[in-house]
């Protein structure tokens, strides 16, 4: 899989305890490999064994922060409701990071017959590649909002949907086979941590060398 990672503010602390990531899930969604790198570039004392929880939600796992079982949050910045987490005063900005998504494409059950208007699950925020990637010989298609790229894949697994928009890895973990080209979503992340634990920035009105917390 080609993928970039490129860091805007690298450098996130482990908080002790049982430093943790919290992000969507299930399994196979781009947020858990978005929590990988987090969790990878962790500095302090780290366990060797991953802590990456995954949510049905962006807010489930942001109340993971909140109760203080994760030091992390990790939210892709294409979520609609991301602005809720840059707005909440318990929560601070920790840093940003552009990754490529693993690979999307539009994939059905194994030699299931697929209707020519076929029901297909997505994630609201990359929805326009339903169009972009079904391919033509489909004359209409009706879109199935759910809560991401891996829901997605299960709606297919479950017979609720014909088709998914989903990742490689969820298609590989649910058995589907891609039937569209296939391409990732260059992606900006945002890394958010309880507020007052790490981001600092510089008092103009204080004297030099002091910092404080942004919301104190
Ligand atoms: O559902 C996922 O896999 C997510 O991690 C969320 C998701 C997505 O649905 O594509 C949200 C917006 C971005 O396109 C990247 C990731």
């Amino acid at each position: 899989m080609r993928q970039m990672v490129n860091w805007l503010t690298p450098s996130f602390a482990a908080h002790g305890g049982s430093p943790g990531v919290a992000t969507l899930g299930p399994a196979g969604t781009s947020s858990e490999v978005a929590a990988g790198i987090v969790w990878q570039s962790l500095e302090g004392d780290v366990p060797s064994i991953r802590n990456i929880a995954l949510h049905r939600t962006y807010e489930d796992a942001a109340e993971a922060v909140l109760k203080q079982d994760v030091d992390y949050l990790v939210v892709a910045n294409a979520y609609s409701g991301i602005s809720e987490f840059y707005m909440d005063t318990r929560l601070s900005l920790a840093g940003v990071f552009v990754m490529d998504t693993p690979h999307y494409g539009i994939a059905q059950l194994p030699g299931e017959a697929v209707p020519d208007r076929p029901v297909i699950a997505t994630h609201p925020a990359p929805r326009p590649l339903v169009d972009e990637l079904l391919p033509s010989h489909f004359t209409d298609r009706e879109i199935l909002q759910v809560t991401s790229t891996s829901t997605a894949a299960q709606s297919v697994r479950d017979g609720v949907t014909d088709l998914a928009l989903t990742t490689v890895p969820a298609a590989e973990a649910h058995g589907l086979e891609f039937i569209s080209r296939k391409r990732f979503i260059r992606m900006l992340w945002s890394v958010f941590t309880l507020n007052g634990e790490i981001f600092v920035v510089p008092d103009d009105t204080a004297e030099a060398g002091r910092i404080t917390h942004a919301h104190p």
